[in-house]
């Protein structure tokens, strides 16, 4: 295959289709990593492992963004006809003020970049790289082709690569492929032409859902997919709805300008004045109308925000999205972790006569402990129990992680000879997969008595605002050493276990605050529709109406448009559909937040005004927020609230004040200049 150099030279394209040893050699490095001296020639001979390009422009592209400005531009043009018309003084005048008002401003700027650009370092996302022989973490930006980079569950995948060790290895690649459903990563170079069928290939930007792996960084930065892809979306990426302000106002005070020096020009010729005079005489009120400071006023206000949010533990990453949270009037919430503590503990283990059963605490409790995917709260909870005796009998041999179109994960283990299938999941998942329930440790088939009582049981726990899991198990032959998602079906249902998940002790007042500051709340949640509504109404939010992801799944955009106003409550929905709900809300012409901390959250806190995520949230949703809380504390929401109409009122205030007296100043010279020159004449003309 021909060989296509990329920037570093060496890489090729279609690599996934090179042998490992190939691919190693051809990027000049190990299979256990690259030395750090060489990693950092690299670095500065290909540039940062950043997909978008750098946020920070050169100076000259500084200048250049500021002279596009149309109040810079009007004030450029009249320096240039005061030049050509001779008028020396205004050119130094006028050439002096801009000149001025950019360095100020630039100045400014680079300061509030260096401020705002250290607040992002505090939160970037690191890679555990081998350099030198050790693992060290690193900022993905310093990652470069041939480096060595460990992945498990949860991470983001750095940069585009292979994989040179895969241990039940599967990827969420719905941002390439739109594919929900992870995706498995192996050693093997694949002979396809395609990148999606590339089985031992992994893309920057997907993340690990399950297992563990080692990659070889084969392109980084800009040269990876998702870099070809970013740079396409930050070209078409809609300004923000600061942004947006800002120009129209732009181009309200270029529209005043032309109007009024045509109307001064015109009157002065009228009057037969001298035609370049009065034209310079125009030119000067021009000047005189644009409010020039604004955009050094923008930065600096933002900045100093972004400055007083991080003293509250809030890391702004896109300064813009500190006045989209003043202008916010919904914000979207995941449940757990963000209404509730997630300090999930284990209330009961229960038969399917709700009886408290010890074999369902074992199997749930082998599930958690065998799955190497993200741990879950819900995990962690039934790792915080006991072993139940025996349990050491199993041992791991696969899984099948957790997805949220499933809601389920399964492992198969193994005791003394023989191979189980032990699957726990959301109720509705597993009973859709089962066909029998064990009753006094005999399997009955699941019929429809059967079923309700099942339905009753998760109905009366959820009411109470416990979130229940399913747990099923299924006999495999015994040479299975591998399980795919077909073989989670027929299903033996053995009991349920129940958590209990306080809501956070300021989230009510918190709620309060943000509702009498005029912005509402939704809870779009993954969880039992009961849950959510228990959960609302500890949190002081109307539980009334609730729409699930079955009735979405039904719903055309526009429908769900004409729906999303008024409902307050979305359960069992998943990834998309959090990121439909948002984008009907946007259609809607609401400033939409959303706050999450999963895997699954990651596409709506893109899609929203302001993404929001914690410091203990994955990844991939702290990679997609705008702001980042480091305190578990939603009260620094309303602040934030405050801080951005604060923010928006000092910009605005700025822009009054400048415009309405520069207006005013300009009017009455351009008046007193008509009136009076024509009172000078008929009094000359009188005499
Ligand atoms: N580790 C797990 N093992 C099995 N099932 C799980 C696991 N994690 C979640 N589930 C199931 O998937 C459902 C959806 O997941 P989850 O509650 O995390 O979604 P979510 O949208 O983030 O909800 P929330 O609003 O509560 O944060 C859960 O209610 C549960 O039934
Ligand atoms: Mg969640």
């Amino acid at each position: 295959m021909p060989l296509k150099p990329s920037a570093y030279g060496p890489a090729v394209e279609a690599f996934w289709r090179e042998p490992t040893n190939s691919l190693l050699r051809s990027l000049d490095t190990e299979r256990c990593g690259l030395r750090q001296q060489e990693a950092e020639k690299r670095l500065a001979l290909i540039g940062p492992n950043l997909a978008e390009p750098s946020g920070t422009r050169s100076i000259l592209q500084k200048i250049v963004h500021r002279l596009v400005n149309p109040l810079i531009a009007i004030l450029i043009v009249a320096a240039a006809v005061s030049g050509f018309s001779g008028d020396l003084a205004s050119f130094v005048i006028i050439t002096l003020v801009v000149g001025l008002s950019l360095t100020l401003d630039i100045v400014q700027e680079h300061r509030a970049e260096v401020a705002a650009e250290a607040l992002r370092r505090s939160v970037a996302i690191q890679a555990d790289v081998i350099r030198d022989g050790a693992i060290v973490a690193l900022p993905v930006s310093e990652l470069v082709p041939g480096d060595v980079v460990e992945l498990r569950t949860g991470d983001l995948v750095p940069a585009d690569g292979v994989a040179l060790m895969a241990r039940d290895f599967q990827l969420n690649e719905a941002l390439m492929t739109g594919e929900p459903f992870p995706a498995a990563k192996t050693t093997e170079p694949c002979a396809t032409n395609l990148p999606a069928e590339a089985s031992n290939t992994l893309f920057a930007g997907t993340s690990v859902v399950g297992g563990s792996g080692v990659m070889l960084v084969v392109e980084t930065g800009r040269r990876t997919r998702f870099g070809m892809i970013s740079a396409e979306l930050l070209a078409n990426d809609p300004p923000s709805a600061l942004e947006q302000g800002v120009q129209k106002l732009g181009l309200l005070i270029l529209k005043l300008t032309l109007f009024l020096t045509l109307f001064v020009l015109l009157a002065h010729l009228v009057a037969h004045r001298p035609a370049v005079e009065s034209f310079l005489f125009a030119v000067a009120l021009a000047v005189g109308l644009t409010p020039e400071l604004l955009p050094m006023v923008m930065t600096v206000t933002l900045a100093r925000g972004a400055q007083r949010m991080a003293k509250r533990q809030v890391i702004v990453k896109r300064l813009s999205a500190i006045h989209d949270l003043g202008a916010m009037d919904t914000l979207c919430v995941d449940k757990t972790g963000t209404l509730t503590e997630a300090k999930i503990t284990l209330a009961a283990h229960l038969d399917p006569a709700g009886r408290p059963s010890d074999r369902v605490l074992e199997l749930a409790r082998l599930n958690s402990a065998f799955q190497t995917g993200i741990h879950s709260p819900l995990d962690e909870a039934l790792l915080a129990e006991d072993s139940p005796p025996g349990s050491s009998a199993w041992t791991r041999l696969a899984e099948i992680p957790f997805d949220y179109e499933r809601r389920c994960l399964s492992v198969l283990a193994a005791r003394d000879n023989d191979r189980f299938l032990i699957v726990k999941g959301a109720p509705e998942a597993i009973m859709a997969r089962a066909v029998a329930v064990e009753v006094d440790g005999l399997a009955r088939p699941l019929d429809d008595s059967h079923r309700a009582q099942l339905v009753r049981l998760e109905d009366d726990h959820a009411r109470q605002g416990f979130r229940l899991l399913g747990v099923a198990i299924r006999t495999m032959p015994p040479d299975r050493v591998n399980v795919t998602t077909e073989d989670e079906a027929v299903l033996t249902v053995v009991g349920f276990c129940a958590f209990a998940d306080p809501p956070k002790r300021d989230a009510a007042d918190s709620v309060r605050d943000l509702r009498a500051r005029g912005v509402g709340i939704k809870v779009l949640s993954g969880d039992h529709a009961a849950v959510v509504a228990h959960v609302a109404d500890a949190v002081g939010l109307p539980s009334g109406r609730i729409l699930t992801g079955g009735e979405i799944a039904d719903l055309s955009d526009r429908a769900l448009a004409a729906q999303v106003e008024d409902v307050d409550l979305f359960a069992r929905i998943d990834p998309e559909q959090k990121r439909r709900i948002i984008r009907a809300l946007r259609q809607r012409g609401h400033v939409v937040g959303f706050m999450g901390d999963g895997v699954n959250d990651a596409p709506a806190i893109h899609a929203a005004h302001v993404g929001i995520s914690v410091a203990g949230a994955t990844e991939v949703a702290r990679a997609a927020a705008d702001m980042i809380l480091l305190a578990p504390d939603l009260s620094v929401l309303g602040a934030g609230v405050i801080e951005g109409r604060r923010t928006f009122a000092n910009i605005s205030k700025y822009v009054r004040m400048g415009t309405s007296s520069n207006f005013g100043n300009m009017l009455s010279m351009a008046l007193a200049s008509i009136v009076l020159r024509s009172c000078r004449c008929c009094r000359c003309r009188s005499s």
